[in-house]
């Protein structure tokens, strides 16, 4: 017989945990005192407020061995999600933005032909508000029709493109998206209107087109027939989504803003940037600033616009997030992990995993057992920079696969250092190490030179006078130019040349506190208080363009013949170089061989496997 009473006392125990996991629910989202996560600056929040990747290049597993960056896209999910709760709580507006370079850089996104099949439908999940196009996006057609089939198609209206264009089947060039968009937002009822615009790239594929910023500007009527339609009564606030870097020494953004305040002179302007690979934040104007948030999943940026108040001190706001999920709980203000995970996030991490498993990611091709090898934490001489690893230990391991060429005994390779993308840290060295530290299949190719013109190849593409913006690793453009504010690069750089008192007193300081971890510490028109997370500060030590290995003998002649093996992706460059040295190849060679298409990825795989690290 079925006893009631247990029945009766099953149900009330059911209902007093409901209300127990209720009151401790309540208790952790609004109590604030985790002591693991109190050191971090809070966000401040405003009448408007935006959260901002870019550059993402396929990190949305999360960094698997940099506690600081070890987020998923699942967290970060869950993360706006419990932003947005809180914004719609408080009548304020919440935005979500990406600008663009959503592939190239870790195995989740560049095992699968084409790449970003997988990773792409990850980052999907996310719910932005507005979007753009990266240079990544456009480098190979099968990246650009993936993007104008599959993501242009699920963010509709949000995905916006001022300059850049697809070309179809039927050889019409229609625009990536919208040029732009007029809406206004769900709290506050601001009306926006917003544009989205690339810098002036120049490696697109043939099935796409970009046109600068200033030729839009000076040449197309649509864009100031859109702007003489939204004037300035029906518009408080212009939202600038680019790929482009919001540096003062990069033109652009400044050209563009010198246009728009002639059609709006005090309406609120701001700027989110990408492609450098910096946290930065810029003052333009007293109503106008700028937001660029760093890059691979380490940052992401928060920019607030308090659009009443007279005070500029009370206007803006910036931080940069760290990836991880303390700082994402921290400003969710819930301090329970499950409570802060949302259904989607966790769905989201899941299906990372999965993928991860069925791209065979985690599976160890062999081990890093000596020590990390770092871009830029050590000198370029040094043991344990992977640049030296890779001249001296990785290239000359590379053989030409092409049996129809004539080679010599004496050779010289040149890669650019913007090929290589990111550490390569002790422990297991996986399929997916090998993108993250080499993603760009690129072929290797040949030319026949005298040695003496060979050897000054690389000093000339490293000369300070030629500022070869594609070649150098995406964070260290900025250096050559900005010589003078060193002091507002986004980590220390070593030398650091003209700090203020209170910069060095700041130094000082971060290196007192021993248990900081080493991390970003930004210095940005509005100070260096930026960092959610305080840090202790890493030196960064200059890199040059390209590197070289050199097979050469002592002795022989600079007329005797060399082999000079590179990327076709710096071809250009080569020949370049060539032209400053007036040197004119032979007619019979003046096209580079093809040299083998074991790019540098697979040559590390293979000396990692067989001989170790
Ligand atoms: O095939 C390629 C494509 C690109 N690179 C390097 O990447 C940077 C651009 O990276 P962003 O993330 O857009 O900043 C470019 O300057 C090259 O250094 C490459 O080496 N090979
Ligand atoms: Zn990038
Ligand atoms: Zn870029």
């Amino acid at each position: 017989m079925f006893d009631t009473s247990v029945y009766r006392n099953l149900v009330l125990a059911f209902l007093a945990l409901v209300a127990i996991s209720q009151v401790y629910k309540l208790y952790h989202v609004y109590s604030n005192n985790n002591s693991q996560i109190s050191a971090l600056r809070d966000l401040t929040w405003s009448d408007i407020n935006f959260i901002h990747t870019t550059d993402t290049h396929g990190w949305y597993s999360g960094h698997l061995n940099q506690k600081i960056y070890s987020a998923d896209w699942g967290e970060f999910i869950s993360f706006t999600s419990r932003l947005k709760e809180i914004a719609n709580e408080n009548n304020q507006d919440l935005l979500l933005i990406d600008s663009g370079d959503r592939h190239d850089g870790n195995g989740l996104s560049d095992v699968t032909v084409p790449n970003g099949v997988k990773s792409l439908p990850i980052f999907m999940k996310e719910d932005y508000d507005l979007l753009t196009i990266g240079n990544h996006e456009l480098y190979l057609w099968e990246n650009s029709r993936q993007e104008y089939e599959v993501l242009i198609e699920h963010f509709k209206g949000n995905y916006l493109s001022s300059n850049v264009q697809f070309k179809l089947d039927n050889g019409t060039f229609v625009s990536f998206g919208d040029k732009f968009k007029y809406f206004t937002t769900p709290n506050q009822k601001l009306n926006v209107l917003s544009f989205g615009f690339l810098f002036d790239f120049d490696r697109f594929n043939d099935h796409s087109k970009v046109t600068s910023i200033k030729e839009v500007i000076d040449n197309e009527p649509w864009f100031k027939e859109i702007l003489k339609s939204y004037p300035p009564d029906k518009v408080d606030l212009l939202l600038l989504v680019t790929h482009v870097p919001i540096s003062r020494s990069w033109p652009e953004l400044y050209y563009l803003h010198t246009v728009l305040r002639e059609f709006y002179p005090t309406t609120k302007i701001q700027y989110f940037g990408g492609h450098s690979h910096i946290r930065d934040f810029i003052v333009l104007d007293p109503n106008a600033t700028a937001l660029q948030s760093g890059r691979y999943c380490e940052t992401i940026g928060w920019t607030s616009i308090n659009l009443t108040t007279e005070k500029f001190d009370d206007r803006y706001s910036r931080t940069y997030i760290d990836f991880n999920i303390d700082s994402f709980q921290h400003h969710s203000k819930i301090t329970t992990k499950s409570l802060f995970d949302t259904e989607r996030g966790i769905e989201v991490s899941n299906l990372i995993k999965t993928t991860r498993k069925e791209l065979k990611l985690n599976d160890p091709i062999g081990y890093v057992k000596s020590s990390n090898y770092y871009i830029d934490y050590v000198p370029i001489t040094d043991s344990k920079n992977i640049f030296h690893l890779l001249t001296k230990k990785i290239l000359p391991t590379l053989v030409t696969e092409n049996e129809n060429i004539t080679t010599h005994d004496e050779r010289i390779i040149i890669i650019n250092t913007g090929s290589i993308r990111y550490d390569l840290y002790k422990g297991a060295y996986t399929i997916d190490s090998q993108y993250i530290v080499s993603p760009f299949e690129n072929l290797w190719v040949k030319l026949t030179l005298p040695k003496g013109i060979a050897i000054q190849i690389a000093p000339i593409l490293n000369d300070q006078g030629y500022i070869a913006k594609h070649l150098t690793p995406p964070h260290h453009m900025d250096d050559a130019e900005n010589k003078n504010s060193l002091k507002r690069q986004t980590r220390f750089r070593y030398p650091v040349l003209d700090l203020t008192e209170a910069d060095k007193q700041t130094i000082k300081n971060s290196k007192k506190k021993a248990k900081l971890t080493k991390g970003y510490v930004t210095f940005d028109d509005l100070g260096h208080d930026g960092d959610d997370t305080p840090h202790k500060a890493v030196v960064n030590f200059p890199i040059p363009n390209v590197v070289d290995s050199q097979e050469l003998k002592k002795g022989t002649p600079n007329d005797e013949l060399v082999d000079l093996v590179f990327y076709d992706f710096i071809q250009k460059d080569i020949f370049w170089a060539l032209q400053q040295l007036n040197y004119t190849l032979e007619e019979d060679s003046n096209e580079p061989e093809f040299y083998s298409k074991k790019y540098l990825g697979t040559l590390l795989n293979e000396y990692i496997k067989d001989k170790g690290l």
